[in-house]
């Protein structure tokens, strides 16, 4: 359960990123958030976890205020969160393996994984991470001799090894062709519903945010101007989520699933 009460997220330059947003989200959610560029997509997704820390307000995960926690008990909540940027972030010299790995480090010292020494255990959960996103055979090659769609899913994976309950995917398909943006989106789907983790993703694509989603947030200017369940996201609405006319390259045309 992820509780976001009230919250604003003023930049240094004093540009208002996210301004009084209230939110509740179940567990086993798929959630898209839709709206135009700069709307506050990203910095939602990010105040999430805390990559950025909000100006006002607080969030809850599971309970405890991620907003006000430190040391410990902050590395305790992020390790329950997972994040899929746009441009993988993977190491891209590495194996997929060792990309894969990455994501039990919060589960160990820090010598430990600085030596690279992860027990049995984890190189059998990494093993079953690559084996449900179909990329197994390609454990031991390098990050970059993947494709896009390959290399997205390599980081689906290290958020499975990293045994996450949410996911946070910030524009997860952006840089991929229709083809692989559906593969992609099927394992995220398929993750959430066999593993009930929660997943907000971050959409460009209106056909996408309505596919795979089961309900739509959509921002304007730092503000949920819509929130409701993918039967209720009709053209009209996105219309005035975006505050224009739903433009051509807003749709992808994905075959429907
Ligand atoms: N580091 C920053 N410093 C100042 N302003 C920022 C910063 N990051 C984002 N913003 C501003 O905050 C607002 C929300 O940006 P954000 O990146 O969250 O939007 P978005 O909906 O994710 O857009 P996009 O799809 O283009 O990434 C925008 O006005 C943006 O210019």
């Amino acid at each position: 359960m992820i509780q976001i009460r009230n919250i604003t997220k003023t930049y240094p330059n004093g540009t208002k990123g996210l301004n009084g947003i209230t939110l509740s989200i179940a567990r086993g959610e798929f959630i898209a958030v839709v709206g135009l560029s700069g709307a506050g997509k990203s910095t939602l997704l990010r105040s999430i976890n805390r990559l950025h820390d909000i100006t006002e307000g607080e969030i809850l995960i599971d309970g405890s205020s991620i907003t006000r926690a430190s040391g410990r008990e902050l590395r305790s909540i992020r390790r329950d969160i997972g994040m899929i940027f746009q441009s993988f972030n993977l190491v891209k010299r590495a194996t997929v393996l060792r990309n894969v790995l990455a994501g039990r480090v919060g589960y160990h010292s820090t010598l430990r994984t600085i030596l690279g020494r992860f027990p049995e255990r984890d190189l059998d959960i990494a093993f079953r991470a690559l084996d449900r996103v179909n990329i197994v055979e390609k454990a031991y090659a390098r990050a970059d001799e993947l494709s896009g769609g390959q290399q997205q899913r390599v980081a689906i994976a290290r958020v499975l090894a990293q045994e996450a309950k949410i996911i946070l995917a910030d524009e997860p398909v952006a840089s991929l062709d229709p083809l692989t943006t559906k593969q992609v989106m099927d394992d995220l789907k398929g993750i959430n519903q066999e593993l009930g983790i929660t997943t907000i993703v971050n959409l460009h694509f209106i056909d996408l945010a309505r596919q795979y989603a089961t309900r739509i947030i959509g921002l304007r200017a730092g503000e949920v101007v819509f929130d409701g369940p993918v039967s209720e996201a009709t053209d009209e609405r996105f219309a005035e989520i975006y505050g224009r006319p739903i433009s051509q390259d807003e749709w992808l045309g994905v075959p429907a699933i």
